[in-house]
């Protein structure tokens, strides 16, 4: 009897002061379990009197009940608490602002290319691309560029060798794709491209920049043509109702040559492009017979447009990749 109750007392504290499952599960093993005390408590009873073993026999029994239902108590009792500790642990405050994701984005000189290109394919021109390094040929001579032209000189364009230089517009590239029409038509190209010169360095002007030039020829092309080509690329760049004016100007290879001018609201008149009836001395070395076919071309600076429309005041804006200034076009 004396065992049995040192037994209860003993298992009873150990339970109470368990502190995890783990603890509690061998305490189960130890008092509970087939090779636990208790059982042997109980395996031990033959040595017991006859009127004594139910007496024991009873006592026991009792005594596992109240052990296991201690156990129990506790089990719940540590799981609520491992539950409470998760709870607190894992808790999140979904009122915090999201993780952002940094994203890339388009360079605000790609857009400005993609959507002057969109518009002019949308007037049927097809994108015609060249090399950045060309011949003195293509740059200037197939242009109506004589050699004693100042556009030649070494201070404006950067020349690798008296032959070689970087382009300093994308011309050559019209002209190379006229020859490899080889007198067919309609020509309705525009190209898009990195050109250079050898201007200073300042707000206005960078070595190298982005120029997108057009060219049609066919038979019967006009100046309305051109003007109403103009017109809908300028409404479309910079809204409809933006007003348009043409200048006369002067291209070697351009005949009548113009300079064209949108109004801005604050600016008031500003240059935005160059163009002009193809002069016929540049069709006929690239292979079109002047006497039959005409043509018009344009030239823009596309930074220039990219300013106008989203009023940047420095060139250098685009090529210094500043993420202040790039992560205004996403
Ligand atoms: C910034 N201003 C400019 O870039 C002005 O560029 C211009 C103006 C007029 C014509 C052209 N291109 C051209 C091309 C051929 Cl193949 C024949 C005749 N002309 C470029």
């Amino acid at each position: 009897r004396e065992r049995l109750q040192a037994l209860q007392e003993e298992a009873s504290s150990a339970i109470a002061s368990a502190d995890d499952l783990d603890q509690l599960r061998e305490l189960k093993v130890k008092y509970l379990g087939k090779k636990g005390e208790l059982t042997a408590v109980l395996r031990g009873m033959g040595s017991l009197s006859p009127e004594e073993r139910p007496v024991i026999g009873g006592l026991a029994n009792e005594i596992r009940g109240k052990l296991e239902s201690l156990i129990a108590e506790k089990e719940e009792a540590l799981e609520e608490a491992a539950l409470e500790t998760r709870l607190q642990e894992e808790k999140i405050d979904i009122t915090l602002p999201g993780v952002p994701r940094v994203a890339g984005s388009i360079h605000p000189l790609n857009l400005i290319i993609e959507q002057i290109e969109d518009i002019f394919v949308g007037m049927g021109f097809e994108v015609a691309e060249g090399t950045e390094v060309e011949v003195d040929y293509y740059n200037f001579e197939a242009l109506n560029i004589p050699k004693d032209h100042p556009a030649r000189d070494m201070q404006d364009s950067f020349y690798i060798t008296p032959e070689i230089l970087l382009r300093t517009h994308t011309s050559p590239v019209q002209v190379r794709t006229l020859e490899a029409k080889e007198g067919y038509v309609p020509v309705r190209i525009i190209c898009p491209g990195k050109v250079y010169r050898r201007d200073d360095d300042d707000a206005t002007h960078s070595h190298q920049f982005t120029q997108i030039e057009g060219l049609v020829v066919d038979r019967g092309v006009s100046m309305s043509e051109l003007n109403g080509v103009l017109l809908s690329f300028i409404e479309k760049i910079f809204g409809e109702g933006t007003e348009m004016r043409l200048r006369p100007s002067y291209f070697p290879f351009t005949e009548p040559s113009v300079e064209v001018d949108i109004y801005h609201p604050e600016k008031g008149w500003v240059e935005i492009l160059g163009a002009g009836m193809v002069h016929p001395r540049v069709l006929e070395k690239a292979g079109y017979n002047p006497e039959r076919y005409t043509g018009f071309a344009f030239g823009m600076g596309v930074e220039r447009i990219a300013m106008l429309k989203y009023d940047i005041d420095d060139i250098r804006h685009f090529y210094n990749n500043d993420l202040r200034f790039l992560r205004q076009f996403r």
